[in-house]
């Protein structure tokens, strides 16, 4: 992995050939004319929002975007997980089309992670695509789901089930909108930070724990080295292994049994990083129990997560009922789980494991 950058530069660049492309983190972005300036040129922009993030950031985004573009339409999205689906999707597609949007149009997927992945699926698919900018408001969203091209909707059997890679034409992290955001969904956020060390970045891991306590409080400089090096990190990964043949698995760490208690609870119960959090524990849980690594390293970053006010013990679904919902899980081969393990601290790699060992996990984590 890359070692971090140590310059005040707050721009990070996924190299993917012609689909590369930049992340801007700073404050103040959504009013700074320079971030918005060399976009992909068109008669129209939509922004695509959410009924909590349009009404606090919907204004300054328009404003941005109006002297780039004739004319700017909004979608408004109802707000949830439980709306990741085929039915609020068609609500963008309805915009597009009921504003006449050509195939030059800009999509601004302006919101969390749901709004992300929605708004790029549906840049992927109309017209068969158009461009897309991610302008993320979660911590989630700016040092994840906005980078690296994943967009996707739910289907009741499984998460992230229908979708496409499509990669943005920029990400714009404007670290001012967190100010905003919950402090349930700043935890959720933490997760997928603390996410990065025990995959990549033992360095990063121990800079988290030293920090925690400034990101809970949302120390401005501790919010932009997380969000800065998390999506180096990422980065990294995805401009090695853009379609997951391989590495970018890694990034998937906690999210076979966490996508299983989002898809058991109904999208929505527990929050996406929260059911990360709690099943990076079974991870690393699973890890021990294949002698990958020892209980205190599982204990350590157990530690983190509680500290980050994530839950470190699922629900109850029973063992079965978390396999049958894991076999869904993408990363599945024949029929057979494959878990992200920790092999040592700072380095994942993909398994799979025998079922009564994965039930005596369960048994460990579960309420
Ligand atoms: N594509 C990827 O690579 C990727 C990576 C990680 C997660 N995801 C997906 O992202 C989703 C989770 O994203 P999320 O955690 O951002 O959830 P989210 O999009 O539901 O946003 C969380 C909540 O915060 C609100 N919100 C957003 N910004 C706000 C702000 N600045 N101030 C106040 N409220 C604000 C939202 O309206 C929502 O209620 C999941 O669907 C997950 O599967 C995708
Ligand atoms: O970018 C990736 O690759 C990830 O796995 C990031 C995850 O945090 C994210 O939740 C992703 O959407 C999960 O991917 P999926 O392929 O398991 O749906
Ligand atoms: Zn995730």
């Amino acid at each position: 992995m890359p070692a971090p950058n140590p310059g005040t530069s707050q721009q990070v660049r996924i190299a993917l050939g012609d689909r590369s492309y930049d992340i801007a983190i700073g404050t103040g972005l959504l009013s700074q004319p320079a971030a918005w300036e060399g976009l992909p040129r068109a008669a129209a922009a939509l922004i695509v929002t959410n009924t909590t993030v349009g009404p606090l950031y919907a204004a300054q985004l328009r404003a941005a975007l109006v002297p780039h573009y004739r004319q700017v339409h909004e979608a408004v999205l109802p707000d949830g997980e439980a709306h990741k689906d085929w039915q609020t999707l068609n609500q963008v597609f309805d915009a597009l089309l009921s504003h006449g949007c050509d195939r030059k149009t800009v999509v601004f997927a302006l919101g969390g992670g749901v709004v992300g992945d929605m708004a790029g699926f549906a840049a992927a698919s109309y017209m068969r695509g158009i461009p897309f900018v991610q302008v993320p408001t979660t911590l989630l969203a700016q040092v994840d789901s906005s980078v690296g091209g994943k967009t996707a909707i739910n289907h009741p059997l499984g998460k992230n089930m229908i979708g496409a890679f499509y990669q943005p034409a920029r990400v714009v992290c404007d670290l001012d909108t967190l100010a905003t955001l919950p402090e349930r969904e700043l935890a959720a956020g933490l997760a997928e930070v603390i996410k990065y060390g025990p995959i990549a970045d033992m360095a990063f891991l121990g800079w988290i724990e030293a920090n925690i306590d400034a990101l809970l409080r949302r120390d401005a400089a501790a919010l932009a080295h997380a969000v800065r090096r998390s999506c180096e990190i990422k980065a990294y990964v995805v401009g090695q292994d853009e379609r997951e043949a391989g590495l970018r698995a890694i990034l998937n760490f906690g999210h076979t049994f966490g996508h299983a208690i989002e898809a058991g609870l109904g999208f929505g119960e527990w929050l996406h990083g929260e059911a990360v959090g709690c099943g990076m524990v079974m991870a690393l849980q699973l890890s021990r129990r294949l002698g990958l690594v020892d209980a205190a390293f599982a204990d350590r970053v157990t530690r983190l997560v509680a500290k980050a006010g994530l839950p470190t013990r699922g629900p109850d679904l029973g063992a079965d009922r978390y396999l049958e919902l894991m076999r869904v899980d993408k990363k599945s081969e024949a029929g057979e789980i494959r878990f992200v393990v920790i092999e040592s601290p700072g380095r994942a790699g993909v398994r799979g494991a025998p079922d009564d060992l994965v039930r005596q996990v369960l048994a460990d984590c579960t309420r």
